[in-house]
């Protein structure tokens, strides 16, 4: 018995060390990608974390994990990481990020992750992650719903809700409290975005925590469990697959589900039919494919971008089902509503803690509202050239999207590298730490929206602007989001003055769920 005992153990110990061996030997394998390559790289990664630890363990945002490598690393067009044991390029100069985004794009067509259509539909098939020709034909059919003309019928809705949010505040200004920003934003942001995208009055304003904005919280509500399920999901798909994991938070997913399912058949039964995104995808839905536009839109470079980027490799009709649908407007809700309403309350921040900028854009709309009888208009906003400056500087110092991804689709040849890298090594590039090198903003911790204003617009490098990204992965609602923040502003800033409160923290600090990269 005692010698059955005694060979077990052994026998278990030995396949201990062997798995450890194997796992070692395959990180210590996978850490040599980058010398294998000739691609410069940054030695050395620490075991099972690789070069991105204290973004894993949440210790720092992923904003500054890559800013930190974008610094070290000054003088390099591009460097090699590793996230876990997965490869990862960091581009970090603007005219090499715009050869691999823009030029050579058909060798970055897709983002960084790739889902099982089986275990994960609703993750595969939204805008964001959906690939190759798929995605360029489905952009190409939802880009016109944002188009500059319909984005102009858009204008009366966010000036109601920027007044609903005005209206909001008001108690709390005539008591002088103190008001989370944050806060009021995201309720603005939402229902603008339920409105003009669905349809929906939500009401967020007067209903701080109706379901769809109690819903809003948790898209973006990071845990260690979350980061943790993602990061098993992108280094280990097989696993990932396995425990089907899900991506998105599992409870949002099913609200959507079944609120997109209500809508189409209020929809359907009422014979209400709306110039909005739903209806657009409505549309497509009872087509039962996607088939590509004719449809030119002379105006918008985007589209003219997403015709050029054609591979002519798959087939691009496929079918719309219910998820779909769902998953679409999951997305569009998710980055339309935080990434704007992170604007301006990052621009509330900065106003207050500059009050001569803060007077001088005051000085601006009122201006405005003066000329236009009281009452903005969708022209009379546009003309604001200094709240235009004043946003712009914001998305540069705090761009909520502070990462881009990307995946190789297909082998690249890196200038000066001895080998191709493989199709699925993964791409970011660091729009913070772009946004904050001296070399490109002089003094980049100063807010100072004088580089925007018309006539410094040209001394920056076209590319070391990103906030919205770059190429035809570029975002869908540019207009969309600068329209809504400048409107929301406008109608604050021409009511209240904005200061610090006891509890502000000077400088920010920023919780590693800040600023992130898209998903
Ligand atoms: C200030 C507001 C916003 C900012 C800063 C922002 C930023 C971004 C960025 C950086 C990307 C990734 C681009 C890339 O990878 O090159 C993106 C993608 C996207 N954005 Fe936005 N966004 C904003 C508002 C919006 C709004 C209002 C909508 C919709 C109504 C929207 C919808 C999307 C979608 C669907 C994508 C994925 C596009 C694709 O993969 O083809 N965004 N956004």
């Amino acid at each position: 018995m005692g010698f059955y005992f005694e060979s077990l153990f052994l026998e278990f110990t030995l396949l201990l060390v062997t798995c450890a061996i194997y796992v070692y030997s395959n990180f210590k394998w996978k850490y040599k990608y980058w010398e294998r390559k000739g691609v410069p790289y940054i030695p050395p990664p620490s075991f099972l974390f690789g070069n991105t630890r204290d973004f894993t363990l949440m210790k720092r945002g992923i904003a500054y994990v890559m800013a930190d490598i974008y610094k070290e690393n000054e003088g390099k067009p591009f460097v090699g990481l590793f996230q876990s044991r997965q490869p990862l390029l960091l581009a970090r100069d603007p005219e090499f990020v715009k050869q691999v985004i823009v030029r050579d794009f058909v060798h970055f067509m897709d983002r960084d992750v790739v889902f099982n259509e089986k275990t994960n539909p609703f993750e595969s098939t939204n805008l964001i992650f959906l690939r190759g020709e798929k995605w360029r034909a489905l952009k190409m059919k939802l880009t016109p719903t944002l188009s500059l003309s319909k984005i102009r019928t858009m204008f009366s809705t966010m000036s109601e809700c920027s007044s609903k949010l005005v209206e909001s505040l008001r108690e709390a200004a005539l008591r002088q409290d103190t008001v989370e920003v944050r806060d009021a934003a995201g309720n603005y942001t939402t229902d603008v975005i339920g409105t003009c995208a669905f349809g929906l009055t939500i009401d967020s304003l007067n209903d701080p925590n109706s379901t769809f904005r109690q819903m809003g919280r948790k898209v973006f509500k990071t845990s260690l469990g979350l980061v943790l399920r993602r990061l098993t999901i992108i280094n280990y798909p097989a696993l990932g697959r396995l425990l089907r994991l899900s991506y998105f938070n599992a409870e949002v997913i099913s609200f959507f589900r079944s609120v997109v399912r209500d809508m189409v058949d209020y929809r359907k039964n009422s014979g209400v039919c709306r110039d909005d995104f739903l209806q657009q995808l409505i549309q497509l839905k009872n087509e039962g494919i996607v088939l590509e536009d004719r449809v030119t839109d002379q105006e918008d470079s985007l589209m003219q971008q997403l015709r050029d980027a054609r591979t002519e490799k798959e087939d691009n009709t496929f079918e719309i089902t219910h998820d779909f649908v769902a998953a679409q407007c999951y997305v569009f809700f998710a980055a339309g509503y935080e990434t704007s309403s992170a604007t301006m309350s990052f621009c509330l921040y900065e106003l207050a803690l500059n009050p001569d900028v803060q007077e001088r854009v005051r000085s601006e709309v009122d201006r405005m509202l003066e000329s236009s009888g009281g009452n903005a208009t969708y022209e009379s906003v546009q003309d604001l050239e200094y709240l235009d400056a004043v946003v712009h500087e914001t998305l540069r110092k705090y761009p909520p999207i502070s990462v881009l991804t990307r995946g190789c689709t297909f082998p690249y040849n890196l200038p000066g590298s001895r080998l191709p890298i493989d199709k699925g090594v993964r791409l970011f590039v660091s729009v913070y730490g772009i946004h904050h090198d001296p070399k490109y903003y002089p003094n980049p911790e100063k807010f100072d929206p004088e580089r925007f204003l018309h006539q410094n617009k040209h001394r920056t490098h076209s590319s070391a602007y990103l906030p919205f990204g770059d190429g035809p992965r570029m975002c869908l609602g540019v207009r969309f989001g600068l329209l809504q923040v400048k409107v929301g502003l406008a109608a604050l800033l021409s009511k209240y003055k904005f200061d610090t409160a006891s509890g502000t923290e000077i400088p920010c600090n920023l919780t590693p769920n800040r600023l992130y990269a898209i998903y």
